[in-house]
């Protein structure tokens, strides 16, 4: 894979408008992500554009929800012919089964190929101190992500979404088979914001990640266009 298409860049504004004259101001970003806010705003309006325009999509809807209504859920959204979709793997293993069951039926009846189905293991934005002192979490952090991970392969998921710090490990445990994306990627010059567990573009590649997800250091830059250039030419140094 090129190192352009290795990076998957956040389209998180707040409506169609936005979001088109972004993909328009950026022809070089091939993989782009959709996901709460700009979904909710503009609803499947945004992935028709995208592919008219040859984009790769993945629609970061993270479900999370009882099995049926998560199967229903990523039956409807398979069809809309994405190529990474999400849920989280504290829906637990009954819902995971159900949703890769779901996704092949929608996308079969859509008569599209069916996204990969990928797990959230445990948002970048939880500090080990979150997960121990608000959510309880009796694990340490790296081991919960990863049996979130596990979790998800063993119900059948493609892959799972985690932090670089913990993309090693997991690459190590789920083997090369098991897709790795790994969002809250920050060059250095970039500002972490809410994101607390995040290592640079070279970094994350290094430690096994198989796509980087980054928003807001290219889109919130003040030259959008020369933020992707250094992120993909960090990237390219690796080669
Ligand atoms: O654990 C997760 C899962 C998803 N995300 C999403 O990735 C992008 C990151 O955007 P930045 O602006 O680069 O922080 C955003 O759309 C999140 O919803 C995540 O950050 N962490």
């Amino acid at each position: 894979m090129n190192a352009n298409e290795r990076v998957i860049v956040a389209l998180d504004v707040p409506d169609l408008e936005s979001a088109i004259a972004f993909v328009d101001k950026l022809p070089q970003v091939t993989f782009w992500k959709v996901g709460l806010e700009l979904f909710t705003s503009t609803g499947p309006r945004i992935l028709e554009i995208l592919k008219s325009r040859q984009k790769r999509i993945f629609l970061d809807l993270k479900f999370h929800d009882i099995p049926n209504t998560v199967a229903g859920a990523c039956r409807a959204a398979a069809s809309y012919g994405v190529d990474l979709l999400t849920i989280h793997s504290t829906n637990g293993k009954d819902a995971l089964k159900a949703a890769v069951e779901a996704v092949q039926v929608g996308a079969e009846k859509a008569g599209t190929k069916p996204p990969k189905l990928i797990a959230i293991t445990l948002l970048t934005s939880i500090s080990t101190r979150q997960l121990a002192f608000d959510l309880k979490i009796p694990l340490e952090l790296p081991e919960f992500a990863l049996q979130m991970a596990l979790l998800a392969q063993e119900s059948g998921l493609d892959g799972a979404v985690c932090s670089a710090q913990e993309v090693g490990q997991l690459r190590e445990s789920c083997g090369n088979d098991f897709l790795l994306v790994c969002p809250g990627v920050r060059p250095t010059w970039a500002e972490k914001a809410d994101q607390k567990r995040s290592l640079s573009p070279s970094q994350a590649i290094l430690a096994g990640a198989d796509y980087l997800v980054i928003g807001r250091p290219i889109t919130a830059a003040a030259e959008p266009e020369l933020a992707w250039n250094q992120i993909v030419e960090e990237i390219k140094t690796l080669s």
